[in-house]
C-alpha cells in the first residue's frame, strides 16, 4: 500500500506578484490557467519551494520577494501518512530563512528535503535533450541525491577533489616539478572510491530509468515511436585506475582532468537518431515528460509516497492527439497529485469533461489577488 501526498492548500504571502493570496487544491487532477503573467508558474514555484525549501527557477531568494519588500512568507497544508502537516515558510533580507512543520523548526533544512517530494516539469527543462550532456548528468545527479544521501556525499567529495586535482594540474603547467606524480598518486587513491560508487548508483537507476522512459514515451507518441537511451561511461571499458594512469601524460598536457565520471554522458536516440538533432520539438518535449515521469516513478517506488506532478506549461508543441495520451496516462496510472498550468482554459476543458468531479479549475485573474 502506498502513501498519497497532495497539498491540500497554499498561502502566498509577498511572493512575487501575490501580496496575499490562498488556494486549495484537489488531491488529484487541478487545472491552473490565465494570462501570461498572471502568476501561474509562481503558485507552483510556491509549492515547489515548500517541497524544496527553494525555487525551482531561481538559484537565491532575492527574485521570489516582491518588489520593495524585505521578505516573503509561505504556508501549506500538505496530507500524508493520513496526518495533516502544517509548513511555513518565512525568508527575510539579510537573515536566516525559517522553516517550520508543525510548529517544530528544523536545525538544518536539507532535513525536510525529500520528505514531500514533488516532480516539476517547465518548459525550459527541455535543455536536458537540447543541451551539453552537463545538463543530463545534472539532473541524473539530482535524481540520485534525492533518492540516497550517499549518492550526494560521494557526489560531493568527487567534485571537490576534481576541483583540487584540476587545480595542482593547472599549477604544475606553470611550475613544474618531479613531485607531481607522487601528488596526482596521492588525489587518485582518495577520488577512485567516490567514482566507483558514482558510477555504480548510475549504473542502477538507469537499469530502471531507461526502461520506465521508453514505456512512457511509447505510451506518449501512441505506440509510434521508438527511443533507446543509454548510459555512456569510460567505466565500462575499464577500471578507472586503469583509465587515470593511461591519460595522466595527457592530464598534465591539457592541465585538466580528462577522464572520470564527470564525461559521462546520457544518450537519447529517437528511432536510431539523437533526439537533440533530428527531434521536433513536439518530440524533444515528449522526450522530456518521459524522463520526468520516470524520475516521478522511481522516487514513488523508492519512498512508497507519490511525489506531486506539476507540468507547467507544457501542453505548448503538443498535438491534441498527444496532450490527451499525456492526461490519460496521468490519470489512469496513479500519478497522485497533479498541478497542470496552461494559457488555454478553452484547450483544457476540450480534453477534460468538466463534470469530472474530482478535478480543480482555479482560473487566476489577469491582475492576481493582493
Ligand atoms: N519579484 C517580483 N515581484 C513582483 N512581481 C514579480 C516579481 N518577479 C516577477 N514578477 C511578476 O510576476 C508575474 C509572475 O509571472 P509567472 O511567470 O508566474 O506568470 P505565468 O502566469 O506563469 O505566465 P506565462 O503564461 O507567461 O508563463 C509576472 O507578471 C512578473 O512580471
Amino acid at each position: 500500500m502506498y502513501t498519497t501526498s497532495y497539498i491540500a492548500a497554499v498561502e502566498l504571502t509577498q511572493f512575487k506578484n501575490f501580496t496575499h493570496a490562498t488556494f486549495a487544491f484537489s488531491p488529484e487532477m487541478n487545472f491552473i490557467t490565465g494570462a501570461n503573467g498572471c502568476g501561474k508558474t509562481t503558485l507552483l514555484d510556491a509549492v515547489h519551494y515548500l517541497s524544496m525549501t527553494k525555487s525551482y527557477f531561481h538559484a537565491t531568494d532575492q527574485p521570489v520577494i516582491q518588489y520593495g519588500k524585505e521578505g516573503f512568507r509561505l504556508e501549506g497544508k500538505w496530507h500524508q501518512h493520513d496526518i495533516d502537516y502544517h509548513l511555513v515558510c518565512v525568508a527575510k533580507e539579510g537573515a536566516k530563512k525559517e522553516f517550520v512543520v508543525n510548529d517544530i523548526p528544523y536545525p538544518r533544512l536539507a532535513s525536510h528535503i525529500g520528505r514531500f517530494p514533488v516532480v516539476m516539469i517547465a518548459p525550459d527543462d527541455v535543455l536536458m535533450i537540447t543541451g551539453g550532456s552537463e545538463e543530463r548528468r545534472k539532473w541524473l545527479d539530482a535524481l540520485l541525491s534525492q533518492l540516497s544521501g550517499d549518492y550526494l556525499t560521494h557526489l560531493l567529495a568527487y567534485q571537490k577533489i576534481l576541483a583540487q586535482r584540476n587545480q595542482l594540474l593547472r599549477q604544475w603547467q606553470e611550475h613544474p616539478s618531479a613531485h607531481i606524480h607522487d601528488l596526482l598518486d596521492a588525489y587518485d587513491q582518495q577520488w577512485i572510491p567516490h567514482a566507483e560508487a558514482i558510477f555504480q548508483y548510475r549504473e542502477q537507476i538507469c537499469a530502471q530509468l531507461i526502461p520506465l522512459t521508453v514505456q512512457f514515451y511509447t505510451h506518449l507518441s501512441g505506440n509510434k515511436e521508438h527511443i533507446q537511451l543509454q548510459y555512456q561511461s569510460q567505466l565500462h571499458e575499464k577500471s578507472i585506475q586503469i583509465r587515470l594512469r593511461e591519460i595522466r601524460k595527457q592530464d598534465l598536457q591539457m592541465g585538466r582532468s580528462t577522464a572520470g565520471i564527470h564525461k559521462d554522458e546520457l544518450q537519447f536516440l529517437l528511432n536510431g537518431y539523437p533526439v537533440k538533432i533530428h527531434g521536433s520539438q513536439g518530440q524533444r518535449k515528449s522526450f522530456l515528460l518521459a524522463l520526468k515521469l520516470a524520475q516521478h516513478q522511481l522516487i514513488f517506488r523508492q519512498k512508497n509516497i507519490t511525489p506531486v506532478l506539476m507540468l507547467d506549461d507544457i501542453f505548448e508543441k503538443l498535438d491534441p492527439k498527444r496532450i490527451q495520451l499525456l492526461l490519460s496516462l496521468i490519470r489512469l496510472e496513479g500519478f497522485g497529485q497533479v498541478l497542470i498550468t496552461d494559457t488555454d482554459a478553452e484547450r483544457i476543458a476540450a480534453h477534460i469533461p468538466m463534470q469530472q468531479t474530482t478535478a480543480q479549475f482555479i482560473s487566476l485573474p489577469t491582475h492576481p489577488a493582493s
